[in-house]
């Protein structure tokens, strides 16, 4: 069968990607291309999603619809040389890049003829609770969005924003899922420090932030209703909370996204 999207670097969020899109037959495993070097992983992809590996990224651009880059910013010069002289005919019609910082300018200077969609996506793709911000480059047409949107659904949510807010959402939820895992490991901590057996207090922890989220997405309470409603005159909620404040959690928290922010702008450069 040919090569129908092709991808480049088999990594943690190609897979997480690649997953789903088999799992929804979105794609056939036979119409996907993963390249990725280190044989051990190109394996591993082969034989869990039945999909064609190679080490020869040149291969995957034959893809008749779409690229997916998902290396590491820091490589994609190295990458792009070897590559982009491949693309004399249009082919293939729709680059989607998850590279952290890598500005629509940059990548439209390398792949020139192509369409170009700058996408990021987070972790909780893995278990189609992701959610994905995307942005359109010059030479997208509404097909392109649509298939962007189609496969990034696979996902979970999707939304479009324009490029100047990437780097922004890449502080954000990008990478806000290792902010949340951290909150809910300092969680257990506590229960633990309160005299918790490790794996009660783990369960506690994961549970009150997934249900917090959940009755947040599903009642659509602000997150300061929700606090307060929590939050009896005089009782053990207004105490914890007042030891957050103290301790200046909302400003740690706003100061990570961003400080991801400004790395994602320096990674992009
Ligand atoms: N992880 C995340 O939560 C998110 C990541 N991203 C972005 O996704 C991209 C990938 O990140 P992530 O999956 O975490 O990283 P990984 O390191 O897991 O994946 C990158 C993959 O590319 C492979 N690779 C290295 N050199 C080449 C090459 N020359 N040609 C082809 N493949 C190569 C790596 O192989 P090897 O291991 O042998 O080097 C690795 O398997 C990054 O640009 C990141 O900014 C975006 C959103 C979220
Ligand atoms: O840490 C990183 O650079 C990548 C991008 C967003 C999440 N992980």
């Amino acid at each position: 069968m040919s090569i129908r999207l092709g991808i480049i670097g088999g990594g943690v969020m190609a897979e997480a990607i690649l997953s789903r899109l088999i799992e929804q037959n979105i794609y056939p495993p036979d119409a996907v291309l993963v390249s990725e070097p280190q044989p051990q992983r190109r394996e591993f992809l082969r034989k869990t999603y039945k999909v064609q590996v190679t080490s020869d990224n040149r291969e995957t651009t034959t893809a008749q619809d779409v690229l997916l880059l998902a290396v590491k910013p820091q490589i994609l010069d190295k990458v792009a040389e070897n590559l982009a002289h491949l693309f004399p005919k249009r082919y293939p019609p729709l680059i989607l890049s998850i590279l952290a910082g890598v500005t629509l300018k940059r990548l439209e200077a390398i792949f020139s003829e192509q369409a170009i969609i700058r996408v990021m996506p987070n972790t909780p793709a893995t278990v189609g609770a992701g959610i994905t911000a995307i942005a359109a480059g010059k030479k997208v047409e509404p097909e392109h969005l649509a298939s962007a949107r189609s496969i990034f659904a696979a996902v979970g949510e999707v939304v479009e924003v324009p490029e100047s807010l990437m780097d922004g959402v890449t502080g954000l939820s990008g990478s806000g899922p290792a902010f949340v895992a951290i909150m809910i490991e300092a969680l257990a901590d506590g229960g633990v420090a309160a005299g918790l057996p490790r794996p009660i207090a783990a369960q506690l922890a994961l549970q009150t932030v997934l249900g917090t989220a959940q009755l947040l997405q599903q009642t659509k309470l602000h997150p300061a209703q929700l606090k307060d409603q929590v939050t009896s005159p005089g009782g053990t909620t207004i105490a914890g909370v007042t030891q957050l404040e103290k301790s200046g959690f909302r400003a740690a928290i706003i100061e990570a996204v961003m400080a991801a922010k400004q790395r994602s702008h320096e990674l992009g450069r």
